[in-house]
């Protein structure tokens, strides 16, 4: 498949196992190939009754699905694993064509997303209660059950990977879900739900609806839904919160942030301009827990800015498949703009552009229409710039310099948002002591923006809540269930 050929011909929506068309909608979208600006396709939006038919579907899939055991859980998920890693480059494609991120980049997200799959398959088979002795012989014990029919609504950044983390620990805990992705991303969502079918879930057991806030809205506020996980930006978060709310729904959000990266002057140079570069421009800078905020300690300033600079300008920009690329266009040509009209604020409030933060145009015509920028670095920020302040979510870095570990703390903390933040340095106590005073739920010290699925993520603040990953995540897609036996006679008090 090459850039400017893919169009969508198939039903956008997952039903009952197989592809359908919507039973009714509320609205049309169309999906994009942000590297050539075309139109790949036109679909309709999930309305109520299709909402409704998807959940019933769920409903079925869950009584059969939630009587298995772990084990026989287990080996549907692995072999859905193997099927994902089997068929890596076909999926990696589709995510580079509608989200626009390089290929490489694309199969390191289905790397993890596989993972993902591998990682609660073997939680599935382990998870179990306690056993707890009581007086005269009588005892208790717990039961971890699933919750029913789960949502995941998810953001376009990571369209696969991001149904990877909310379905697999959902299902590995004997759950059901539903999941809707961005309207920008629509396409891989379906991939994975072919690929469940294939592994040998029960039919309706993960099912796809597409549409934008409505259908969101008929998901969130069903009855019959018993859990919502959230990907996206905080005010959407704000409103999925609130619908959850009035039903008593358990909710996961996984919000923005605005993260503070922090180098220390005794630092591995390289390996923190490396980890400046992998906080701010994967995936176009379109990365939820970027470290946009980079405070530098003023010894090294120079030299590391310089150095940033320098390897911010190698990187090769253009068609997202071929092989070499390093970054592709953002998502669409207002988020395009938005990101531009941050770096012009960002001038007028008085940051010095060091490079990029201007459109670019590839030499090859048929990416002429596509929504690429180039990579920018900020100096001379100040912390109350917007620049400094908002979720920018594009490639565009806010280089700032401080002088002590305590000033940098109280700066860094000074926000907000808490999902994410990172320290350079080669003193193994300040490294510990100053992430342990960070207000942010993942935190990286000597590096950046890895994400083994080993690991729990998720944000503090008001990035929300709940965890990704990791064992913890199970008690996110489960309820516990206390019983209590008598072995003697009842003690009445009446
Ligand atoms: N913390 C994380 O793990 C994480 C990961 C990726 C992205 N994000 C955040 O996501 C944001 C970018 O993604 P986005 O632009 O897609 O976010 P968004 O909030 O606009 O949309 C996210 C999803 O919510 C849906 N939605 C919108 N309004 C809704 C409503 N009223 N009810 C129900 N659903 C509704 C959208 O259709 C989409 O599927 C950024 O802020 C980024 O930081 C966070
Ligand atoms: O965008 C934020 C990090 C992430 C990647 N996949 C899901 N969340």
């Amino acid at each position: 498949m090459s850039t400017g050929t893919f169009v969508v011909s198939q039903p956008l929506n997952y039903r009952g196992g197989s592809r359908v068309e919507p039973a009714d909608f509320s609205g049309t979208e169309k999906a994009f190939e942000p590297a050539t600006g075309r139109v790949i396709a036109t679909f309709t939006c999930s309305g109520e009754k299709e909402v409704n038919l998807a959940v019933q579907n769920a409903k079925a899939a869950f009584k059969i699905w939630s009587q298995k055991s772990g084990m026989e859980r287990c080996r549907i998920l692995l072999e859905a694993a193997r099927i994902i890693r089997e068929r890596t480059d076909e999926i990696a494609t589709m995510e580079t064509i509608n989200n626009g991120k390089s290929i490489f980049e694309a199969r390191l997200d289905i790397d993890t997303s596989w993972q993902c799959l591998e990682y609660y398959a073997g939680l599935a088979g382990s998870m179990a209660g306690e056993h707890i002795q009581l007086s005269g012989g009588s005892f208790g014990y717990t039961r971890r059950e699933p919750l029913g029919v789960c949502v995941g609504i998810g953001a376009w950044n990571y369209p696969f990977q991001i149904a990877c983390w909310k379905s697999a620990p959902a299902l590995a805990c004997g759950n059901a879900m539903i999941f809707k992705p961005s309207p920008f991303t629509p396409v891989s969502a379906l991939l994975l739900a072919e690929i469940y079918t294939e592994a040998g879930v029960p039919p309706g057991l993960f099912n796809v609806v597409q549409g934008g806030a409505a259908t969101g809205q008929f998901l969130c506020q069903h009855r019959d839904v018993a859990k919502v996980s959230f990907t996206g930006s905080v005010p959407t978060g704000t409103k999925i919160m609130e619908m959850s709310a009035k039903g008593i729904k358990p909710v996961t959000l996984e919000l923005g942030g605005k993260s503070p990266l922090i180098i220390f002057s005794d630092c591995v140079m390289e390996n923190a301009v490396k980890g400046a570069l992998m906080a701010n421009f994967l995936t176009q800078g379109e990365v939820c827990c970027n470290g946009t905020r980079v405070f530098v300690q003023k010894e090294i300033l120079d030299n590391f800015t310089e150095e940033v600079v320098k390897q911010t300008q190698k990187i090769k920009i253009g068609d997202p498949l071929l092989e070499d690329t390093r970054m592709g266009p953002l998502i669409n040509r207002s988020h395009l703009e938005r990101v531009l009209g941050f770096v012009k604020l960002a001038k007028e409030q008085g940051a010095k552009v060091l490079c990029g933060g201007d459109l670019y145009v590839p030499e090859d015509p048929k990416l002429k229409d596509g929504y690429y920028m180039r990579p920018c670095v900020l100096t001379n920020c100040r912390d109350d710039m917007t620049c400094v302040k908002e979720e920018i979510f594009g490639p565009v870095m806010s280089i700032l310099s401080f002088d002590t570990e305590a000033e940098v703390l109280e700066r860094a903390n000074d926000t907000t948002f808490g999902l994410a933040a990172g320290v350079f340095t080669r003193d193994i106590q300040r490294a510990h002591r100053v992430v342990a005073e960070l207000q942010a739920g993942m935190c990286f010290i000597n590096n950046y923006n890895v994400s083994p699925v080993e690991l729990p993520f998720g944000g503090y603040k008001k990035s929300g809540f709940g965890r990704e990953n990791g064992r913890v995540t199970i008690e996110y897609y489960s309820q516990l269930k206390t019983v209590c036996v008598e072995m003697g006679d009842v003690e009445s008090v009446f």
